[in-house]
């Protein structure tokens, strides 16, 4: 009945294409994969962040989790006067550094390969030796402790809201400018730090190259958290019908003192665009199972995936908006 509908579909346009066809029909997600967000408690000290983050990732994976998500600036406080302080450079095959310049990025690998996760390392404030520019950077790390991706924040939180918040990145920090798809057993996962949710190209392009996953470690606040941080995380399920996990800091508590206050509410939504599981401010670990059919299901019953017509919209990057005639 649904292969009829297609093939009438195809009849009508020549977009909607074999390969788009095979594309609803099988889901991206090749097995049941279970994931955890851990929404970390983080203060000024290094040391007790790492520590910290290797008991929750430990934990985590006691309860058979097979990728674990750390949230944004898991090991510094959320602030670009820190953020020279914290950063730390990324080893490279050709790049090597003393273990103690790179506690962060050591402690990842090892946890990974202690526990056999994926662990989407949140993100760290990253220092390129070469240039100094520094770079809100996420790594990712395989089941062996292997650095499988490397995802410098693209788009940089800018804004100023009077009265609100005003938060300039861009102060300290440089743009990535690398899209990031992580091929993992399970299937591919799409990568974006914290603003990068707000731009919907980037869980396209990672949906459309077979994501089954989009994954933002992030940090909203008290003012842009409650408006959008849920909002954000289901439009992008919906737009591409894709789970989404968003995965941020517990919310500092006032004896903390001064400092950015994360809004928490760290969460998983399904390719249906529903809140599956989310918690609120404190400190804790979100857990799900992924299901294959799922993502299947909801693309049979809204085709979209298929629908696309890029003949009309292929060239949005430069498209000019269409005038109305004047006078
Ligand atoms: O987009 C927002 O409202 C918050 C973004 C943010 O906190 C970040 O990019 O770190």
């Amino acid at each position: 009945m649904f292969r009829r509908a297609i093939s009438s579909l195809a009849s009508i346009s020549p977009f909607f294409s074999a390969a788009s066809t095979k594309s609803i029909m099988t889901s991206p997600l090749k097995r049941p994969v279970k994931l955890a967000l851990i929404q970390l408690a983080t203060g000024s000290d290094k040391d007790v962040n790492l520590k910290r983050a290797s008991e929750k990732v430990a934990e985590a994976a006691k309860n058979g989790a097979n990728i674990v998500v750390l949230p944004e600036c898991f090991n510094s406080p959320y602030g670009t006067e820190h953020f020279p302080n914290y950063a730390e450079p990324i080893p490279t095959p050709t790049r090597t550094f003393p273990t103690s310049e790179t506690p962060s990025y050591t402690t990842l690998s090892t946890l990974a390969s202690t526990h056999k996760i994926y662990l989407i390392g949140g993100s760290i404030p990253e220092l390129d030796p070469e240039t100094s520019e520094l770079y809100n950077t996420s790594l990712t790390f395989s089941p062996t402790g292997t650095l499988l991706a490397t995802h410098r924040k693209i788009h940089l939180f800018d804004i100023d809201i009077p009265g609100k918040i005003k938060f300039i990145e861009s102060d300290v920090l440089s743009p990535g400018s690398t899209p990031t798809l992580i091929g993992t057993e399970y299937g591919s996962i799409g990568l974006g730090v914290c603003y990068d949710i707000r731009f919907p190209e980037l869980a396209m392009i990672a949906a459309r190259k077979g994501a089954f996953l989009m994954l933002y470690p992030g940090a909203f606040n008290m003012t842009t958290g409650p408006l959008h941080w849920e909002l954000l995380a289901r439009a992008r399920a919906a737009d591409n019908q894709v789970y989404v996990g968003v995965c941020s800091p517990a919310r500092r508590k006032e004896e903390d003192g001064e400092g950015y206050t994360a809004w928490g509410h760290s969460m998983v939504v399904d390719p249906n665009a529903e809140v599956v599981v989310a918690t609120e401010e404190k400190e804790g670990i979100v857990e799900w199972e992924l299901k294959p059919e799922m993502i299947s299901d909801v693309r049979k019953g809204i085709p979209i995936t298929g629908q696309r017509r890029f003949d009309v919209y292929a060239d949005v990057a430069v498209a000019e908006p269409t005038r109305g005639v004047e006078g």
